[in-house]
Formats: C-alpha cells, sequence, structure tokens
C-alpha cells in the first residue's frame, strides 16, 4: 500500500511471463528497480502502457495531420531529370546564395543533366566572360591564365539530397532533392527534384521556374545552340552538345541573290500567314532544303549562319553515323520541336542510295515513293509502325535496318510521315546529288534546292576581303598581338583583293581550300599574293593526280 492508501494494481504471474516475453530486458530491469530503489515496476505497468499507447496515437494522428496538410494545403512542382527544366533549375539554384549557405550542398564542376547539358560550354561562357581583358594583355599573361582556367574549373553549388528550406518572394520554398528510383536502374546520378510552398496557390513555384529558364535562356544570348542526335543508352535523344557565337550571313561566300533567297524563303515560311495557308489547303507545313556540292563550299556554314540570324536551334544528325537506327531516327524525328532547322548531313549514305540502285530495275518513280504516297492516301489515321512506317507496305523501315545504315524508305518516313513535327526546317546535305533517288528530290521533300560549287572571281575577293579586311576587334588584338599585322584601308584591300583573285584561276577551287590557303598568311597578305601562282601550280598538280591515280 502506498502513502496515499491506494495499492498499485499487482501483476499476476502469468501476466509477468507476458511481459518477460515481450519487453526484452524486463526481468533485469525489474530486478534492478527492485533491489536499489524498492520500486516494483510491475505496479506501473499499466501507466507505461497507457502513456506508450497514449505516444502512438499522437505520433499517428500528427503523421495523418501532416499529410493531410501536404496533400491539401502545399503546393508542389516536380522536375526531373531529362527535361530542360532540370538544367534550369540547378543553373538557377547554383546562383542563389541559400545554396551557398547551405550546410549540406553537393559541390561539382558540372551541373547539367547528363541528358540534355554539355558543361563544356560552361568553360566556353567563362572564355567569353573573360574576353575583353584577355584581348589587352600579352600572348604570355593571356596564356597563363587561359591554362589555369582550364585547370582550375569553377566550382558549382547545389543543395544536397534531402530537403532545404529558403524564402523565395516572401515566401518559404522547401526544395526537395532524391534519388529517383525508377530512373537509377538507366541513369547514374538519377534524382528529381521537388519545389514546395504553403497553400494551394502554386503560382509563386511557376514564377521561380519560369525566372529560373530565364536566366537559364539569357546565359545563351543570341547564340546558335546546336543539338546532335545520338544513342543514350537503349534510347536516342537530342543532346545539347554545343552553343556557338552566331556566324555573320556576310562571312558565307555565296552569290548574294542565292544567299538572300535562301533567307527570304525561310522567312517566309516562319510567317504565320504561310502556315495559315498551308493549313487551310491542308498541305503538310514543312520545308525542304537541300544544299549540294563538293566538300568545303559552305554548305554548313550556310546553315549555321541562317540559324544565328533567325535564333533557330540546330538539330544536327549525320546519317552516316554507324550507331543510328531506323527506329532511332524516327523517334529522333518524333521529339523535334515546333521550331528548329534539322540538318541532315551526307544524305547520300550507302543504305539511301542503295535502294536507289535496287529501284533502278523498276520503273520511276521509286517504289519507297509509291510507298509514301500509300501512306499518305491513308491519311493522319492510318495505322503505323513504331518506327513511323505502313504497317502492312513493303517497306517497312524496321525491315530495312541492314549494314549499310539507314535505308531510302526510313528516311522518306521521318521527312513526312506521321512522326515528322509540322513547322520544323529540314536542311539536307549532299556532296553527291547524283546519287539521290527522286523521290526524296520530289518537291514536299526538298522544296528549295541550293548549288554550291568552286570559287569564281567574285568569290575569291570576297574570300581574300574576309580574312584581311578589318572586323570587330581585330585592332585590339593586332595591337596587343607579338607578331603586329598592318592594317589596310578598303581601298588598299580592294586593290590586294583584285591581284590575288588575278593569280588564282576561277572555278577550281572551293572556298575551304582558298580560306586554308590565306590562313597561312594570315598576318601578310602581300606574301599570299607572291606565293598565290606557286600554289595554285602545287595543288592543281595534286588534284590532277589524284582524278588519275598512277596505272
Ligand atoms: N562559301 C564559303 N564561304 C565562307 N567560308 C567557307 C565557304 N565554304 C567553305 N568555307 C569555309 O570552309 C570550312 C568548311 O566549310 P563547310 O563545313 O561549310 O563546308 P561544307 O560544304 O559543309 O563541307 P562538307 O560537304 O564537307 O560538309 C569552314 O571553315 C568555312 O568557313
Amino acid at each position: 500500500m502506498n502513502a496515499s492508501g491506494i495499492s498499485p494494481p499487482i501483476l499476476a504471474p502469468s501476466e509477468t511471463a507476458l511481459l518477460e516475453a515481450f519487453i526484452p530486458g524486463y526481468p533485469l530491469v525489474s530486478r534492478f528497480l527492485t533491489s536499489y530503489f524498492h520500486v516494483d515496476i510491475s505496479s506501473y505497468l499499466p501507466f507505461i502502457v497507457a502513456l506508450a499507447a497514449l505516444t502512438a496515437a499522437v505520433k499517428y494522428s500528427a503523421d495523418a495531420c501532416f499529410q493531410l496538410f501536404t496533400e491539401h494545403l502545399v503546393s508542389t512542382a516536380e522536375i526531373r531529370l531529362n527535361d530542360d527544366m532540370y538544367n534550369y533549375l540547378m543553373f538557377w539554384l547554383s546562383r542563389q546564395e541559400f545554396s551557398s549557405r547551405s550546410p549540406r550542398f553537393v559541390a561539382s564542376t558540372k551541373l547539367g543533366s547528363e541528358f540534355i547539358w554539355d558543361d563544356d560550354e560552361e568553360e566556353e561562357a567563362l572564355e567569353d566572360e573573360n574576353e575583353e581583358e584577355d584581348l589587352n594583355v600579352g600572348f604570355d599573361e593571356y596564356w597563363a591564365r587561359a591554362i589555369s582556367r582550364d585547370k582550375f574549373k569553377r566550382f558549382r553549388f547545389t543543395p544536397a539530397q534531402g530537403r532545404h528550406r529558403f524564402w523565395y518572394k516572401g515566401r518559404l520554398i522547401t526544395f526537395t532533392r532524391e534519388q529517383d528510383e525508377r530512373l537509377s536502374r538507366w541513369a547514374f546520378n538519377a534524382e528529381r527534384l521537388y519545389l514546395s510552398c504553403f497553400g494551394r496557390d502554386p503560382s509563386v513555384l511557376k514564377e521561380l521556374l519560369a525566372e529560373a529558364q530565364r536566366a537559364f535562356v539569357e546565359r545563351d544570348g543570341n547564340r546558335t545552340i546546336i543539338y546532335r542526335g545520338q544513342k543514350n543508352g537503349t534510347s536516342f535523344e537530342w543532346v545539347r552538345c554545343m552553343s556557338r557565337a552566331p556566324r555573320p550571313l556576310s562571312t558565307v561566300v555565296l552569290d548574294s541573290v542565292q544567299k538572300q533567297d535562301f533567307i527570304d524563303d525561310i522567312k517566309e515560311y516562319l510567317h504565320p500567314l504561310t502556315r495559315r495557308w498551308y493549313s487551310n489547303r491542308g498541305i503538310p507545313y514543312r520545308r525542304g532544303y537541300l544544299l549540294h556540292g563538293p566538300p568545303g563550299t559552305g554548305k554548313t556554314s550556310l546553315c549555321f549562319a541562317a540559324s544565328g540570324l533567325l535564333g533557330l536551334k540546330i538539330y544536327l544528325l549525320s546519317l552516316n553515323s554507324k550507331s543510328l537506327s531506323e527506329d532511332g531516327l524516327a523517334a529522333l524525328f518524333h521529339s523535334l520541336p515546333r521550331r528548329c532547322i534539322v540538318l541532315l548531313e551526307d544524305v547520300d549514305t550507302a543504305g539511301i542510295t542503295k535502294k536507289r540502285d535496287s529501284n533502278n530495275t523498276q520503273d520511276k518513280p521509286s517504289d519507297a515513293d509509291q510507298d509514301n504516297r500509300n501512306n499518305k492516301e491513308q491519311g493522319p489515321d492510318a495505322e503505323k509502325t513504331p518506327s513511323g512506317g505502313a504497317k502492312n507496305g513493303e517497306d517497312n523501315p524496321s525491315d530495312n535496318n541492314t549494314a549499310d545504315g539507314i535505308s531510302l524508305s526510313a528516311l522518306l518516313n521521318v521527312i513526312d510521315g506521321v512522326a515528322a513535327s509540322e513547322g520544323r526546317i529540314l536542311v539536307m546535305t549532299t556532296n553527291h546529288i547524283e546519287k539521290l533517288d527522286a523521290a526524296l528530290l520530289r518537291p514536299g521533300r526538298v522544296d528549295v534546292s541550293i548549288t554550291f560549287g568552286y570559287s569564281d572571281t567574285t568569290a575569291i575577293q570576297d574570300l581574300f576581303r574576309s580574312i584581311y579586311g578589318t572586323l570587330h576587334h581585330d585592332h585590339a588584338a593586332s595591337s596587343s598581338s607579338e607578331k603586329k599585322t598592318a592594317l589596310y584601308s578598303d581601298a588598299q584591300i580592294e586593290q590586294l583583293a583584285s591581284d590575288f583573285a588575278s593569280r588564282v584561276p576561277g572555278g577550281e577551287f572551293t572556298p575551304a581550300e582558298i580560306q586554308g590557303y590565306l590562313l597561312k598568311h594570315k598576318n601578310a597578305p602581300e606574301e599570299a599574293i607572291d606565293g598565290a601562282v606557286a600554289w595554285v601550280h602545287d595543288l592543281q598538280e595534286k588534284k590532277g593526280q589524284a582524278e588519275s591515280p598512277a596505272t
């Protein structure tokens, strides 16, 4: 009996045995308390059990309330690794103060998702940031700085996995970074990001994401962004591979009318009225260009200049790539954005020309063309294979996955099958137009064809001017470089250009060959002129030998 006269309930021996079985160490603790403190724990046990039950109930209710609260009173944005949004957010976070103050953080020299952002661009951006300073110092100092920048890459700090809180526009935001179990089997470092805020109105999260996107896009400025189609694990994706300063159209030496016509045609195509015109007439809204001519005549350069001028991203794909399958080609075309330039290089690859050879035995236009027409006659709802080919057609692209690479029918299917996105500009380049099937060249697939050729006298003069004319920053560069370049007046350059052109025969050499020669004398135009005749002679001899190999 205790002081209050109430005797605590005494447990029956069977109940004590039960406690011994369920609570490990119970007999030991009970004996210890009885012998040293004269307390019989069994008498308090009902209170202890009641307290434990109460604690569990409170915890359960708190968890349930929290769950209810987060479900109904918290807004959350989920950001996935395989989307541009991931890059925007990580880029933005790395510039926030709270990221560098966070006690748990990831320190890295790379930020972007391995899917869509090549961090070499970070180095290029750094190079651009330092350009002004670099231009004003001697070579040795510049080089020491540049090498040190390469060695000591810039650190980026982002919050580590877990939960982090920060304030944005007066609102408390929770940022959660966690492992993505679903993706981690396929991708190293697969993770998901979440942004949450109190309240059912997610507008502050959307504002934050929009700001992140703006910061990322502004960093690109007017640079030309290039994506390359490549295999990523088992799938094919467009991977952002580089961004370049835009190439001015004036630096591409080509007949000015031809050049302007090309740009005007693209502009007209991109105009919303044209889009309406196409849709009113039920014509697929697409435009295709074929740039053809010998290697080094400016086909790629013109495409890059057009993309820089119009601010369009370039999606680059070489049909020569060994890893490219027909399903991969279809998947890549399927994931193109609405407005872009798709640059398909080397459309004269083996698989595409082989198709034509086998068709030569049959009537033209080729089967592939006929098949494709059939596809379209079936209408957009016609059943298609995953690769975009006609399901029952004889030219199912999947069947043509030969060692020669992409087949003609597969190429035609992506150009105008259902997978082909509307609004894109397709630019194909080839050195051998004569090898291409008429099916590929017909209007709708190739609407404009531009011929690139050997430089005529005007082009030779233009190339000379483009090397020796004074352009932006040339002055600073030449005054600080050890090998000083004399600056010439426009009139002098004109005179020198025509001297040079008089020594180089028109219609024999590509712009790349002429440019290559002039670059060897980039600081000495007179030297270039003096050596021109010998250079022409050497090149003519080399070309002659190449054309008539020793018998
Ligand atoms: N018409 C041109 N005007 C200015 N530069 C040119 C021209 N043609 C070639 N060049 C120069 O030659 C190099 C190669 O040019 P480019 O890649 O555009 O040639 P291409 O015709 O696409 O060659 P390929 O068929 O091998 O892909 C570049 O450095 C480019 O500056």
